[in-house]
């Protein structure tokens, strides 16, 4: 077990993210950082990796050696009650294999994985022989997972869902492989909505429905989801609403995402070249 205390009720959730580092400032551990702070919470962050990458994808991965991620952890552990963690870019197996150490010793109360595999570039953040560390050692450790549907096929080893019915299909299919709770994310199926589908301890299914936002600024919405989720959950009654409201931030910073390519004021200065982040802001989320 990690530091044990107790959070008093209404108290700023401490929130660890062990993932990797995205220089541009949309993606990783500074994305998982903003959205932290935007939603009331503190931010702690174990990096596994640098990136060389910007707006326009990705150029390296320089993966941290995996004993000195493991060492991050201790120190962190033995000092900081975590409330809870998010799992983002793991880089290879032995990193998988620390996290997923370090993640059975201190038990933390909340652990969301995002399984990332692939950046929306199309350049790969996980190396091909860790997808099986990830299925066998990372999945059954995490209370909820949140991949989008490239990596629930990788992880099924299919192909990857075409509609809503093979999407909900997957989303189930996830648990019968050990994954306690599922969100597989639709953003990548065609429609007016994002509609991503979670699947509840139970086998319950329920769908989540936002307006899908006309923009191209969208580097950053699986970090920010999985992010808002582990330090909503917390605060929250239960896993639905805490996913909920997750959701609805991120809507929110993607309808809030072109400010930061104009300006807000109808120019044409954009800071950007290429796909440009979600804006965290937390004015505009007045309930925290
Ligand atoms: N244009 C959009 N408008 C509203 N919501 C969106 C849009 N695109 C994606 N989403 C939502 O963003 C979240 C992330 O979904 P997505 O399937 O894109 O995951 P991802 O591939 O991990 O993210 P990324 O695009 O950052 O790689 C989901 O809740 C999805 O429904
Ligand atoms: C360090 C790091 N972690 C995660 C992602 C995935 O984010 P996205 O799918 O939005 O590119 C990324 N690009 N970089």
């Amino acid at each position: 077990m990690g530091r044990a205390v107790t959070r008093p009720p209404g108290h700023p959730p401490v929130v660890l993210s062990i993932a990797g580092s995205d220089p541009s400032g949309g993606a990783g551990i500074q994305a998982d950082l903003k959205t932290f702070s935007a939603l009331g919470g503190y931010g702690c962050a174990v990096i596994t990796a640098l990136t060389a990458q910007s707006t326009r994808g990705v150029s390296g991965v320089f993966p941290i050696p995996a004993g000195f991620v493991a060492e991050q952890l201790d120190a962190l552990f033995a000092d900081v009650g975590i409330d809870a963690v998010k799992v983002g870019m793991i880089a290879n197996a032995e990193i998988a294999r620390a996290v997923a150490d370090a993640l059975r010793r201190y038990a933390p109360p909340v652990v969301v994985l995002d399984p990332v595999m692939v950046a929306t570039s199309g350049d790969r953040l996980l190396a091909p022989d860790a997808e099986d560390v990830m299925r066998s050692e990372l999945l059954p450790l995490a209370d909820l997972i949140t991949p989008n549907l490239d990596e629930a096929a990788a992880l099924l080893g299919t192909q990857r869902a075409a509609d809503a019915d093979e999407t909900r299909a997957q989303s189930l299919a996830l648990r019968a492989i050990g994954a306690r709770r599922v969100l597989l994310k639709g953003g990548h199926l065609v429609g007016p909505e994002a509609t991503d589908y979670l699947v509840d301890s139970d086998g319950r299914v329920q769908e989540l429905t936002a307006e899908r936002i006309d923009t191209a600024n969208t580097h950053g919405t699986g970090c920010t989801l999985s992010s808002a989720v582990a330090v909503l959950r917390p605060g929250a009654d239960d896993w639905f609403t805490a996913v909920q409201e997750a959701k609805a931030y991120l809507t929110t910073a993607l309808r809030h995402a072109d400010e930061l390519m104009i300006g807000g004021t109808g120019t044409d200065y954009s800071p950007y070249s290429g796909h440009g982040p979600v804006h965290h802001f937390s004015a505009m989320w007045p309930r925290r």
